[in-house]
């Protein structure tokens, strides 16, 4: 490539992710000149093909699940009509339109933000291909996120991802699921719902499994009370299409050989780091063992002026971790420098119905740490406002350290657990003793009213020999 083609920027961003887009217009804001480098669509995997389209299909299934069991609250079950995928991928598509245009039209406004459709690799520490054209800059912060993993032995096979999932017009009639965690349960739960026969098939012996044994037995308990089919300690070795439509799926399930037949199959087998695509080598990057890049607290790679931010450095897998990312980053470039990725509590939910809300440790965790723990568990069918909307199903539990008084962890399966969780999440930040929440008074009738009685239920959980 001609040096003639070198265009000198104040900042390049890799990848429109959940970090750079804000990044992006963080540095216009300061009348620095940045060159935002995308592949795919801009918005990254939130907007486009995770959270915001799982979100407006889950919304879906729940209405359908409501109409299918109206009758449990009284009300004769109105007709469900067999429900047409395309109009439900139809309102997804507008919703994600709504978040990907306000983006796009927000960049476009931006004179200071230059866009380039391209894939984006590093020439040296300070130039990056994007296409035809060569972009150098004195700080690059590479947000390039991570793609689905697909397992060796199903190259070969049409399955579906996240992405061509969320593409169907018509519900399969079988869908086959590898892969028994987050992505994978969530699309479990959305497909039967909507009327698809679902068969989970996971290698672990218990469905999400970085989560304690009870949370994973009663969501197991759950997914199967609607009639979707779950395998555990099923090992898938090779995919294969069926000559006449549809695939089968061969395992090893604990030794004996096992198939599984479905007329579609999504891989939810986990994701693997983008990295790979930037040539991370050429700019001496240093690269972790899982293809992740290396940072520091404060974002910083092992070569000076270049940033990850985001899935792809490795601390964090939700969009919430990589707005985290951005906010540190902009802490650091324009602020008061304080911010840091270790300040940071763990937090998500699971989007099954009910949702499953985390914050900080969980049972397991806590047994394995050195600290005197407090522990209490509620069951949601003891819970009024549980009751009255007949979603009892799941519980709440909370960790306390004893010394402290402070709060180290919660877990709320239940209704509402996906906003719950930001009840405890809020005194975890403020390091508040549990007791100054054990003393307030909540709403009545919600849920979030139970978590005094439950604080008030704490006792000496016995650590681990
Ligand atoms: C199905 C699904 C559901 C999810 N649901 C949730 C949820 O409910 N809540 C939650 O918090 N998280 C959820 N996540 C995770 C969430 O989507 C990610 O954590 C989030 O998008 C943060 O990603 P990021 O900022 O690291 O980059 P991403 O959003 O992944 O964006 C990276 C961008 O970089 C681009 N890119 C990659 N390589 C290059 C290159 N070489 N050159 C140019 N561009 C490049 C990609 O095309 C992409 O647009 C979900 C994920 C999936 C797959
Ligand atoms: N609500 C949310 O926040 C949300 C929702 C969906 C996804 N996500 C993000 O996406 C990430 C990826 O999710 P995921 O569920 O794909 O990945 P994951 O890594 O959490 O789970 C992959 C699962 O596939 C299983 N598996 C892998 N290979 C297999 C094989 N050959 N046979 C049988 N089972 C196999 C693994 O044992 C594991 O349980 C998550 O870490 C999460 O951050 C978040």
């Amino acid at each position: 490539m001609k040096d003639a083609k070198k265009q000198t920027f104040d900042a390049i961003i890799i990848g429109s992710g959940q970090a750079g887009n804000p990044l992006a217009f963080a540095l216009a804001e300061q009348n620095l000149n940045v060159a935002l480098v995308e592949k795919g669509k801009f918005g990254g995997t939130c907007v486009n093909t995770g959270c915001t389209p799982t979100k407006a299909y889950v919304a879906s299934a729940r209405r359908a699940w409501e109409i299918k069991n109206a009758s449990d609250l009284g009300i004769p079950n109105p007709k469900l009509d067999k429900i047409d995928l395309q109009k439900v991928k139809e309102r997804k598509d507008k919703i994600v339109a709504v978040s990907h245009n306000g983006l796009v039209q927000g960049i476009r406004k931006e004179k200071w933000i230059n866009t380039f459709q391209a894939k984006g690799y590093f020439l040296d520490p300070t130039t990056i291909q994007a296409g035809s054209a060569i972009l150098t800059a004195p700080k690059i912060f590479i947000n390039v996120g991570t793609r689905p993993r697909i397992p060796d032995g199903f190259e070969d096979v049409n399955y579906l991802t996240n992405e061509s999932l969320l593409e169907l017009e018509e519900l399969p009639d079988h869908l086959v699921i590898i892969g028994g965690s987050y992505i994978g349960l969530e699309f479990a739960q959305i497909f039967r719902r909507l009327g698809s026969k679902v068969t989970i098939i996971e290698m672990s012996d218990r469905l999400i499994s970085k989560e304690d044994p009870d949370i994973s037995d009663r969501m197991r308990k759950i997914l199967e009370s609607e009639g979707i089919n779950v395998l555990c300690n099923s090992h898938c070795l090779e995919g294969k299409n069926n000559p006449n439509g549809g695939l089968t799926v061969l395992m090893n399930c604990g030794g004996e050989k096992k198939q599984a037949l479905g007329s579609h199959l999504l891989l939810a087998t986990g994701r693997k780091s983008n990295i790979d695509l930037i040539n991370p080598l050429a700019a001496g990057l240093e690269v972790d063992e899982k293809g992740f890049m290396q940072v520091n607290d404060l974002l910083e790679t092992s070569v000076k002026g270049i940033y990850a931010l985001g899935d792809c450095n490795g601390k964090g897998v939700f969009t919430h971790t990589s707005y985290h990312d951005f906010e540190v980053l902009k802490n650091q470039l324009f602020g008061n420098k304080a911010r840091k990725v270790s300040d940071r509590i763990l937090n998500y939910a699971l989007y099954t119905d009910p949702p499953l809300g985390r914050a900080g440790m969980n049972i397991s965790q806590a047994k394995k740490s050195n600290k005197k723990i407090l522990y209490a568990e509620m069951e949601m069918s003891q819970i009024n406002r549980a009751r009255e909307k007949d979603e009892t199903k799941g519980k709440m539990e909370v960790i306390v350290d004893a010394s402290t008084e402070q709060i180290l962890g919660a877990t709320v399966l239940g209704i509402g657990g996906d906003e719950i969780i930001g009840v405890f999440l809020t005194a975890m930040y403020s390091k508040m003793s549990y007791k100054t929440l054990m003393n307030s008074v909540q709403t009545h009738p919600t849920v979030t009213e139970l978590i005094p009685t439950l604080l008030q239920q704490v006792k000496p959980l016995k650590s681990e020999s």
